[in-house]
């Protein structure tokens, strides 16, 4: 496990800002050394805050768009174009605004498409489209992720891992349906905690007072059954951004920094 980086801003406004001067230089170095990038984006406030900020910022054109994929870390099944799925948010902060190449935006299923209802088959499927573009010497089932973004919840999940469900228990898939989700809705399709530590940069985005407990819980030790973010590791980083209300129960052998 990569050891974890905290970075603590001090309101949720300025943490988007930062974290997407931040993604816009690893997108960018990315692509420098590889020709390409691979970013997986996250749904929630936090994430779609990132990506109103990287639109607004003028450095967004140092970004080659066409030579970037995008992937999600999970889905609401909802049918295509709902206000709640995430692809659907992200294209409204983001990608309808920058030249991507839409072959290369990888959303996850909607409940309507293909698969119909069946949220199991739907993240087959998805599986199956990261398998068919992970490289051979990637030796995983996934893409070799630059960086990939979760929104930790208040009850600690991450993607649509929630603690104790079978999701985070996965070991063999990369992407699972998921039933009886306790955030509303209850279907979805998520990456798996293999899935995403396959990734070389994991970033984790919490703010807020709500997000408190959780991030405290999951920086201090605990079991990823339990505290789904605290299996959420990079191969070569893991950090994790956080506002001044995020932090503010962090122990104080994490934060403040001696
Ligand atoms: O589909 C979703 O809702 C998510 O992807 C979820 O994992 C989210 O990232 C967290 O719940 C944090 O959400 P906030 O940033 O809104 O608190």
């Amino acid at each position: 496990m990569t050891a974890r980086q905290l970075v603590v801003h001090h309101d949720k406004a300025l943490m988007a800002q930062a974290a997407a001067a931040r993604l816009i230089t690893r997108i960018v170095d990315a692509q420098s050394a590889r020709g390409t990038a691979s970013v997986v984006l996250t749904g929630g406030r936090n994430g779609n805050a990132l990506l109103a900020a990287l639109a607004a910022s003028p450095a967004r054109d140092a970004v080659d768009w066409r030579r970037l994929d995008l992937w999600w870390g999970d889905e609401r099944f909802l049918p295509e174009g709902d206000a709640e799925r995430n692809v659907t948010q992200a294209r409204e902060a983001l990608l309808d605004r920058v030249p991507v190449d839409p072959s290369r935006v990888h959303a996850m299923p909607a409940s309507d498409g293909e698969w119909g209802g069946d949220a199991d088959a739907a993240a087959a499927a998805y599986a199956a489209e990261l398998a068919a573009a992970a490289r051979p010497e990637n030796h995983a089932a996934v893409p070799s992720f630059d960086v990939l973004m979760l929104g930790v919840g208040p009850d600690t999940h991450v993607a649509s891992l929630f603690p104790e469900l079978p999701g985070v228990r996965e070991t063999e898939r990369t992407v699972v349906g998921v039933h009886g989700a306790p955030k509303p809705p209850p279907t979805r399709i998520s990456l798996t905690l293999p899935a995403i530590r396959s990734a070389r940069e994991v970033w984790l985005l919490a703010a807020g007072e709500d997000k408190a407990k959780a991030a405290a819980i999951a920086l201090s030790g605990a079991g990823e059954i339990q505290a789904p973010a605290a299996g959420a590791y990079g191969r070569s980083r893991t950090l994790w951004l956080l506002d001044a209300a995020a932090a503010s129960r962090l122990p104080r052998d994490l934060y403040p920094p001696a």
